[in-house]
Parts: C-alpha cells; structure tokens; sequence
C-alpha cells in the first residue's frame, strides 16, 4: 500500500479556468492517491470535465497550477502522454473504424505492445467487444461505444488513467465487469480518477472521494472521512452541493 505522505501522482491547486464570463473552475485543489480509485462526484456543470482537461493538457489554466506525475500537462512530450490514459464523455473514437482495428491500431503504438493482436484480443474478450468488434464506431450503441473507449484508455498500461463516467449507460452486468476491472487495474498499481453521477458506484468503488460543486472541491478523502457518521453519501453530497434531496 503506497504510504500517504509520498507525492501524489495527480496534484490540482487553486486551479481556475474561465470560458469567457463562465467561471468553471474557481479555485479547485484535490490530490489523487497512487493505485486508488479517486472517484469525482459533483453536479452537471460543476467543473470536473474542465478540470481534467487541464490534467490532460488539453487547456491551459487560467490560475494555479495542475501536475501529473510530476509534470506540468500543458508543457509535458509525448513520453508523458503515453504514461496517462483517457476515456472523455464524447469518446473522441475515430468513428468510420470498427473496434477491433482501433485497438490493435493503439497497441501497436505503444512501445511495449510486441503483439498488438493480442493484446487487442485480450481486451475484447475482457469487455465483451466481441460481437460488434467490426462495427464501425459510429454505428455502435452508447454502452459499446463506452466499453471500445474504456479499452482504448486502459490498453496502453497508463500509470494513471482519468476515466470521465466509464459506466454511463452500461447495462447492471457490465457496470459491475466495469467496476471488477478497475478494481484490478488499481491493484496492478495504476491510479484511477473516475468522474461519476451514482453514489452506488462511488460508494463500491471508490478509495477517495471528491465532492466538486460550482468548480471547487467541497470534500475530499475517504469515505470514512467525507461522510459524517450515521449520514449517507447522498445526504452529504446533497448538502455540500446546495440541493436538497427532497427538491
Ligand atoms: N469550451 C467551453 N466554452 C464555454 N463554456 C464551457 C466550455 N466547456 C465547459 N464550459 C462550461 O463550463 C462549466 C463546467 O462544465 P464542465 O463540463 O466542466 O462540467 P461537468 O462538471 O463536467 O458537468 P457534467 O457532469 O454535466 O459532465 C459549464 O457551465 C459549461 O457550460
């Protein structure tokens, strides 16, 4: 088990990031832990989306300062790259190739994929890609869509890994093949950050838990930590997040 005082692998500090006159970030700082599931829960338009793309490199913060293993995204080669992996809402796939030929295609540009047939195999047989795996991408359902882009993320062995809603829209069995196969990749020692709307999966799944509302981080930690005895995830998040369960 990593110690707690060692460098965290994601570290995010007074983060923020305007769209013009939309601040959707504000100020945002968390860590993620090394090999644990971070899980991000927090409301439509909060600002976890944004945030990861300033993780990813993909925008450039207006204020404070994000590191991934160390380095700034923003500035970082393409040998960082390839140390991260991403699944985005949208799946950014290519849409006109079938699965199959996507990620052999990815595993062939990783350096340490020697087979990439196989190891394009393995993870269609591992999520069940099988049966559609020469449909062309946009001719697939959300749910497959998901699956194709959570192999594509976790294909190339990424150190760590920010996977935005990975079960959105999967049926109960392969939500819960989703959940054992993030639970493996965290214990291969791979650091996951998880965006998701279901308490139940952050609840299953989650070591630490961040609570995000109007582009902050309003909790952090553990369950144990987050969650003040006898309340439920639910009942904290809709307190933090100025909801109210019964609205
Ligand atoms: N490129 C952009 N241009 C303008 N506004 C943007 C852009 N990207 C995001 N926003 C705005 O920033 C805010 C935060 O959006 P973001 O996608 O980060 O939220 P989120 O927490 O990921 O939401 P969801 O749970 O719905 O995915 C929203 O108000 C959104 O409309």
């Amino acid at each position: 088990m990593p110690a707690d005082d060692e460098p965290a692998p994601v570290v995010v500090e007074g983060l923020v990031k305007r769209f013009g006159s939309c601040l959707a970030v504000d100020d945002m700082s968390l860590r993620a832990r090394r090999a644990r599931i971070t899980t991000i829960l927090g409301p439509n338009g909060a600002g976890k989306t944004t945030a990861i793309a300033c993780l990813l490199g993909l925008l450039r913060p207006d204020a404070g300062s994000v590191r991934v293993l160390a380095e700034d995204p923003w500035r970082a080669e393409a040998g960082h790259r390839a140390r991260v992996g991403v699944m985005l809402q949208d799946g950014g796939l290519p849409n006109t190739v079938g699965a199959r030929r996507l990620l052999e295609h990815l595993a062939r540009l990783y350096a340490g994929a020697q087979t990439p047939q196989r190891v394009a195999s393995e993870w269609i047989d591992r999520l069940a890609i099988g049966p559609f795996e020469r449909t062309p991408v946009r001719r697939l359902s959300g749910g497959q869509r998901q699956k194709v882009a959570l192999a594509a993320a976790l294909l190339g062995r990424p150190e760590v890994a920010f996977l935005d809603e990975p079960t959105a829209g999967l049926d109960p069995h392969a939500r819960l093949e989703t959940w054992r196969l993030l639970r493996e990749q965290r214990d291969a020692g791979r650091t996951l950050i998880v965006t998701t709307h279901s308490f139940e999966e952050a609840e299953r799944l989650a070591d630490d838990v961040v609570i995000v509302a109007s582009g902050k981080a309003v909790a952090q930690g553990t369950l144990a930590q987050v969650v003040p005895p006898g309340a439920s995830l639910e009942a904290t998040y809709f307190a933090l997040t100025g909801n109210s369960e019964d609205s």
